[in-house]
C-alpha cells in the first residue's frame, strides 16, 4: 500500500492516475483525513494503512502563479519548507521510505558552457543566493530538509504540460498570456513525470535527487510556432522586450527560467522523451477536460 499525500491537487491527480496505470494500491491522505502538521498523526497513518511508501505531492504554489506565494507567506513557507521535514519524521518513525516532489524552479539560466544544472549543482535561485521569489526560496529549504535522507527521493517537476486544457497546464498559459516572456527552459510532460515517479519506487532505483524533465531545453519563442503549426487556426502571439518589462507589467516577483539535466534519471532505465516530441505529442492530441 503506497500513502499519497495532495491526491486532490494538479500533480497529485496525475500520479494518481500513474498509479493506478501501473496497477498499484494507494491510499490518497489529505488534510481532511489526517492532520498534516501532526508528525505523530502522519505516522499512525502510515501504520494504519499498513504502508510500505508515500508519496508527498502536497504543497502550495499559489494562484494563478508564484507572485500568490508573496503575499500567503505562511502557507508557502508551512507547504513547501516545513511540510516535508514533518513528513521525513513521520516515514521515519513509521519506517518507510517516501518520495517528494519539488520543483526545478530553484535554480536560474543555465551552466556557464550552456548545459543543464545536475543534481551536484547547488540552487543558484533561492534563499541563500539572495535572488529568488518565496516560493522558490521556500523549495530550496524543503530540498535541505530532505538532504541527508537515505530513504527519500526528491523528484524535480519544471513547469508542467499536458494535451489537456487548463489553467494550470503550461500550453493553455502560453496560449492564454496577453504577453510573453521569451525564455529558455526544461519542461515536464505531466503524464512522464508521474509516470517517472511511480517507476522510481517499482524499479527501487537508488534514493536521491533527480530532476525529471523531457530531454533538452525549449524557448517560448518555439513553443509558440509549435502551437502555430499544430493546432487549427491562426494565433498571434505578442512578446516583452525583456524581462525588465515582465517584471514591470506582469510579474510581483522573479521567475526562474533554467535548464536542468536529466542523465542521472534516464541512467536508471526510465525513459524520458525530448520536450519537442513531448509538446507536439500534447498539441496533436489537445483536448478540452473531460466534464466530471
Ligand atoms: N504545478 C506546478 O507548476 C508545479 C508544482 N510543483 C510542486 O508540486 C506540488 C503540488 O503542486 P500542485 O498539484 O500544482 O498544487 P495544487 O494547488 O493543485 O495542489 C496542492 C495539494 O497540496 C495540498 N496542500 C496545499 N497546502 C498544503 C499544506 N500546507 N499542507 C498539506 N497539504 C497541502 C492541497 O490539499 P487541499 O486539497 O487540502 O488544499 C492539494 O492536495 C507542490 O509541492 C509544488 O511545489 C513543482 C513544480 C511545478
Ligand atoms: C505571468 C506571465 C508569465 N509568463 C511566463 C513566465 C514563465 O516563463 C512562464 C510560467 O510563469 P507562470 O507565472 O505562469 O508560472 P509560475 O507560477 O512561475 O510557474 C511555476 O509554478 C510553480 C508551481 C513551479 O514550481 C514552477 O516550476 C513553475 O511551473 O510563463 C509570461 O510569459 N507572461 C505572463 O504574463
Amino acid at each position: 500500500m503506497i500513502i499519497l499525500l495532495g491526491a486532490s491537487g494538479f500533480i497529485g491527480q496525475a500520479i494518481a492516475d500513474a498509479l493506478r496505470d501501473a496497477d498499484l494500491e494507494f491510499a490518497p491522505l489529505g488534510r481532511r483525513d489526517v492532520d498534516h502538521g501532526d508528525v505523530d498523526a502522519l505516522a499512525n497513518a502510515i501504520a494504519a494503512h499498513d504502508a510500505t511508501f508515500l508519496i508527498n505531492s502536497a504543497g502550495y504554489t499559489g494562484k494563478p502563479n508564484v507572485d500568490a506565494c508573496e503575499i500567503h507567506k505562511t502557507e508557502c513557507l508551512d507547504g513547501n519548507a516545513t511540510l516535508p521535514g514533518r513528513i521525513r519524521m513521520a516515514c521515519q518513525r513509521a519506517g518507510i521510505a517516501f518520495g517528494h516532489v519539488s520543483s526545478g524552479c530553484i535554480y536560474a539560466g543555465s551552466r556557464p558552457d550552456g548545459s543543464g544544472f545536475t543534481e551536484l549543482d547547488p540552487p543558484n535561485f533561492c534563499f541563500r543566493t539572495d535572488n529568488c521569489s518565496f516560493y522558490s526560496g521556500c523549495k530550496a529549504l524543503g530540498e535541505e530538509l530532505l538532504a541527508d535522507c537515505d530513504s527519500c527521493y526528491i523528484w524535480r517537476l519544471r513547469i508542467p504540460f499536458n494535451e489537456v486544457d487548463s489553467t494550470r497546464n503550461y500550453l493553455s498559459k502560453v496560449m492564454r498570456y496577453e504577453r510573453l516572456l521569451d525564455a529558455t527552459n526544461s519542461l515536464s510532460h505531466l503524464g512522464e513525470f508521474a509516470s517517472a515517479c511511480v517507476q522510481s519506487w517499482q524499479r527501487r532505483i537508488p534514493f536521491g535527487t533527480y530532476n525529471v524533465v523531457n530531454t533538452g531545453s525549449i524557448t517560448t519563442r518555439r513553443v509558440t510556432e509549435l502551437i502555430q503549426e499544430n493546432l487549427p487556426g491562426e494565433r498571434r502571439f505578442d512578446f516583452f522586450d525583456n524581462e525588465a518589462e515582465f517584471m514591470r507589467l506582469a510579474a510581483a516577483t522573479p521567475r526562474s527560467n533554467c535548464v536542468l539535466d536529466n542523465t542521472k534519471i534516464r541512467q536508471t532505465g526510465i525513459e524520458l522523451s525530448t520536450v519537442e516530441e513531448a509538446l507536439i505529442d500534447s498539441l496533436q492530441q489537445w483536448r478540452s477536460p473531460v466534464a466530471s
